[in-house]
């Protein structure tokens, strides 16, 4: 019944929207300050666009939500201002305003919208816009994932000397462990944009410890409509509030990944 929400042009249309927001915002003198560390840096625009994403959803979806469910909304600046980050079986939709606030502030072009949709805990939708290249991502469950309107298809690759790795600065003490079998690693500082490079087949996996439900919702929906797993650094099923994630084409490529990781325990997103 939730899936009535499921309207892939208007969600991108959303996030369309919001990029044209942050693209005229990042030519602006940007008020840049920042959260749990000195590097995980927030603008006015992440503010602004995730408000924007919230408020357009609840005017556009009004009539659709049964009165018995409150349609909930989980993004990374509200959670950052101590609202509650709890996946619950109600319809939610899961939002990184600015994914790459550091490119953003930097205008470095490797910077996302991120909006996924969720129903009874299930990924059911995920719509990532590249705000530089207005290059956009989507996936509805069971009926594939796109770029731009052309089908999205994983890397195929089995053999890991020839994967290309992505992942994040944080974690280069691993990236000792993982390249030598491997082709070569590159960080992009945006996850959510990496996670689309796996789903497009322009890499090979992707891990990360220490992201967020929002860096991965969406993303997660693409990737496994392009026919690609998305699991937890331990092998098993992906746990959406974990805050850690291996993503691979292949089943093998995300068993070698997942070999080499060393745990980093960064908490959970519903437990903060
Ligand atoms: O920009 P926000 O605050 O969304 O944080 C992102 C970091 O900027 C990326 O390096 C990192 O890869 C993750 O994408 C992380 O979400
Ligand atoms: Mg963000
Ligand atoms: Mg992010």
């Amino acid at each position: 019944m939730f899936l009535i929400y499921i309207n892939n042009p208007c969600i991108a249309a959303l996030a369309a929207e919001n990029t044209i927001a942050v693209q005229s915002a990042v030519k602006q003198e940007k008020q840049v300050s920042s959260k749990s560390t000195p590097t995980d840096l927030v603008t006015e625009a992440d503010h602004q666009v995730e408000e924007l994403i919230i408020s357009t959803l609840r005017e556009k979806y009004p009539s659709h939500t049964p009165v018995d469910y409150n349609l909930r909304f989980i993004g990374e600046e509200s959670s950052a201002a101590g609202v509650k980050c709890e996946l619950r079986d109600d319809p939610t939709w899961i939002i990184d305003p600015i994914d790459g606030t550091c490119n953003f502030v930097h205008s470095f072009p490797m910077v996302a919208v991120s909006i996924g949709f969720a129903v009874k805990k299930e990924l059911e939708l995920g719509v990532i816009y590249h705000c530089f290249d207005g290059t956009l991502y989507t996936a509805r469950k069971g009926h594939g994932a796109f770029c731009n309107g052309v089908r999205l298809q994983v890397s195929k690759e089995k053999d890991v000397s020839k994967a290309l790795i992505l992942t994040e600065i944080a974690h280069l003490l691993m990236e000792v462990r993982i390249s030598p079998l491997t082709r070569s690693v590159r960080i992009i500082g945006s996850s959510t944009l990496a996670l689309c490079h796996i789903a497009s087949g322009a890499a090979e996996a992707y891990y990360q410890y220490g992201l967020h439900c929002w860096d991965i919702a969406a993303a997660a929906v693409i990737i496994r409509e392009a026919g690609g797993y998305v699991i937890d650094t331990t092998g098993g099923p992906l746990d959406l509030m974990s805050r850690r994630v291996v993503a691979a084409g292949t089943r093998q490529i995300a068993d070698y990944v997942v070999k080499q990781l060393q745990p980093i325990n960064y908490g959970r997103d519903d437990l903060t």
